[in-house]
């Protein structure tokens, strides 16, 4: 570890005294560092893998924090986060109270914005320019997007800003022909027609050769502005110049994203022009560790590997994902009924969707990241006909609210939302975790939603929601099921009617999907100290069981038990529902208190807030000790 230059830059803006070639070494040392590091704690390895050479380049010519840098998902920041101050804690990275995954301006000066969503790299960076004007400000502003991330809608809104204000920025877009599985869409064939045009290849040899020439001295070259302008356009054919071209944006040659000199030769050049420009990085994903590069999906977002072999460090538990119990009983409606559709938002492995599009590619649609393209479709797929399913995870299903009230429920369209990742995610932090679709989906008028509490649950849930008509919601979490066996044939679940688990009178508890296990598991406890509550699986969110709910009223303490947000959640539901009882107990409403989730293994997060089962049980029995004691 000695001798290495990473140990000695104190600031990013140290790499502004390095040579090109000390600047190679840096990126070796820094890809090494996140491999090792990344390997015991997991993470987006094959992202940020790819990056390094951009970053580097654009931290050695920029003043961070003056100068902003804006990454889209930040999940390729890792070499940024090793450059600005945060190199002895990078082995914590994603763990509980260690670093976050994604850039954070809580964490450090150098990073701009909660990043973590895609696409929304482009307003942010188009915000600091317009503030910058008012201001009267001379900061550089960059930004770092993806070819998914510039898929997203978000990013062509921002694009169609930008072009008419002119503000100096500059984007960024590595391309790697890669989103987590392959790129899908029109723009990647724009791109693709870009980097294998005949033309562009003549020009970036050209633009290669002559900077080789001149010394690397784009400058001389190339000018400022739109001089450069002018003088990139000889390269390019008309017809093969990059859509953003027409909307006033200059747009550079495809140029290897690995290539520092090159990089940092053109990115000068863009630091210095008066409208926005966009440089076209090729970069290859995983860049640097062969296992990534050889396989960058899964090394996308890899959970811990041996470095040498690239395998998993963990072997799996056995017990089937909810995700792909969900999975197979989609391919298993399919089969039963054509008119099931599938769409993905650029999530087909993380929904478990691919088995679906393997099985029915005609009926299974990648629209890339663009939930509200999703939403918006399967409105029209219903109304067309069809019973669409959106596999979508609950945090990117906040992108398309109001496409789920207007184009759907307003309508009562047949849609089924899968929201998968519904609670806590874990090692993604505030930005993923599904603790805000209880409150999103049970606002909206005709929505029903079910909370399935295991994988036999989740597929009646999505049997029934497929049955039912209208939009429904099924929504379930991250990770592992609990192992039950699963039913022969699906059943439909009758609506708004729950299953009571345990039986007992003095507490009740009214729990929700995943929550219901905390509860039982709490009861058992609680029994230990003489206290017999009943649990009640709510299995339905919307409608609730008010029968149920009315038989709770007569216990000493009911306890609404949720795994999100409590502010709007099912837990209020339940008490408005109490109310109209017109006898209403001591209720005790468990969740996610009115704060952001950090990241961290979710054991450990639900410890924190106090919703394991030994803290529901011992905060449950004291409450009930306490209206004891009041008499
Ligand atoms: C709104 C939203 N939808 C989906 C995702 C999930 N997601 C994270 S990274 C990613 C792919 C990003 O691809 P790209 O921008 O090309 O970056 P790369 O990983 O290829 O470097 C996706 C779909 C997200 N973070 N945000
Ligand atoms: C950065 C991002 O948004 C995704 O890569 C996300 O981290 C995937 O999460 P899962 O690991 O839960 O699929
Ligand atoms: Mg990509």
């Amino acid at each position: 570890m000695g001798d290495r230059i990473l140990d000695c830059i104190t600031a990013p803006s140290d790499l502004g005294l390095l040579t090109n070639e000390e600047l190679g070494i840096l990126a070796t040392e820094v890809r090494e560092q996140i491999v090792r590091d990344t390997s015991r704690t997991g993470g987006h390895v094959a992202s940020s893998l790819g990056a390094v050479e951009i970053i580097l380049a654009v931290h050695s010519l920029i003043k961070s924090p003056h100068d902003r840098f804006v990454f889209d998902v930040g999940h390729q920041a890792y070499a940024h986060k090793l450059l600005t101050g945060r190199m002895s804690r990078f082995h914590t990275l994603r763990t509980f109270q260690g670093l976050s995954g994604f850039t954070n301006p809580f964490e450090s000066e150098h990073d701009v914005h909660a990043s973590g969503h895609a696409s929304d790299s482009l307003s942010i960076a188009l915000g600091l320019a317009k503030a910058r004007a008012i201001r009267g400000g001379d900061e550089k502003i960059v930004a770092l997007i993806g070819d998914a991330g510039l898929s997203g809608g978000m990013a062509f809104e921002a694009i169609n800003t930008i072009g008419q204000m002119q503000l100096p920025i500059v984007m960024i877009l590595n391309d790697n022909e890669m989103s987590i599985s392959r790129n899908v869409g029109a723009l990647v064939k724009h791109l693709g027609a870009l980097r294998s045009s005949e033309a562009y290849r003549e020009a970036r040899d050209a633009t290669q050769e002559r900077f080789e020439q001149a010394g690397r001295m784009p400058r001389a070259l190339v000018g400022f502005g739109r001089s450069m302008k002018d003088s990139l356009k000889q390269f390019v054919l008309p017809q093969e110049t990059m859509l953003y071209e027409q909307l006033g944006i200059l747009c550079t040659p495809p140029i290897d994203g690995h290539d520092i000199a090159q990089l940092k030769d053109i990115l000068a050049t863009a630091l210095e022009a008066d409208g926005p420009v966009l440089i076209h990085a090729v970069t290859r994903k995983g860049a640097g560790y062969a296992p990534a590069e050889a396989d960058p999906v899964r090394f996308h977002g890899a959970p811990a590997f041996d470095v040498a072999t690239g395998k998993d460090a963990k072997p799996s538990s056995g017990v089937p994902s909810y995700t792909s119990v969900f999975g197979n009983a989609l391919v298993a409606e399919g089969e039963a009924d054509d008119r099931v559709v599938a769409i993905t938002a650029a999530m087909r492995g993380g929904t478990g969707v691919e088995g679906f599009f393997r099985a029915f590619p005609d009926r299974a649609i990648d629209v890339g990241i663009a939930e509200e393209n999703a939403v918006g479709m399967a409105a029209g797929l219903s109304k067309g006909g069809m019973k669409p399913v959106v596999a979508i995870y609950s945090t990117f299903l906040q992108r398309a609210i109001d496409q789920l009230i207007i184009d759907n429920a307003l309508i009562e369209t047949n849609v089924v939302f899968a929201i998968d990742r519904a609670g806590l995610v874990g090692a993604d932090g505030a930005t993923h975790h599904g603790v805000f679709d209880l409150v999103y989906t049970r606002m909206v008028p005709n929505m029903r939603v079910l909370a399935p509490s295991n994988e036999a649950e989740l597929v009646n849930a999505l049997h029934t929601a497929l049955q039912l008509g209208g939009p429904v919601a099924v929504r379930y979490p991250r990770g592992n099921a609990q192992g039950v066996e699963l039913p022969k044939q699906p059943a439909c679940l009758p609506l708004g009617r729950s299953v009571e688990r345990r039986a007992g009178d003095q507490v009740v508890f009214l729990a929700f999907g995943d929550m219901v296990k905390v509860a039982m598991d709490a009861a058992e406890l609680m029994a230990q100290q003489g206290i017999e509550a009943r649990v009640v699986d709510m299995r339905w969110a919307k409608p609730l069981d008010e029968d149920a709910i009315a038989r709770a009223a007569d216990a000493e303490l009911v306890v609404t038990l949720e795994d999100g947000a409590i502010a709007g959640g099912v837990g209020e539901g339940v008490v408005h529902a109490l109310t109209r009882t017109g006898k209403v107990p001591p209720v005790m409403v468990l969740g996610i208190e009115d704060a952001f989730v950090t990241h961290g293994a979710p054991a450990q997060l639900f410890e924190s807030l106090g919703l394991d089962a030994p803290q529901v049980a011992s905060r449950v029995q004291d409450r009930l000790q306490q209206l004891r004691d009041q008499g």
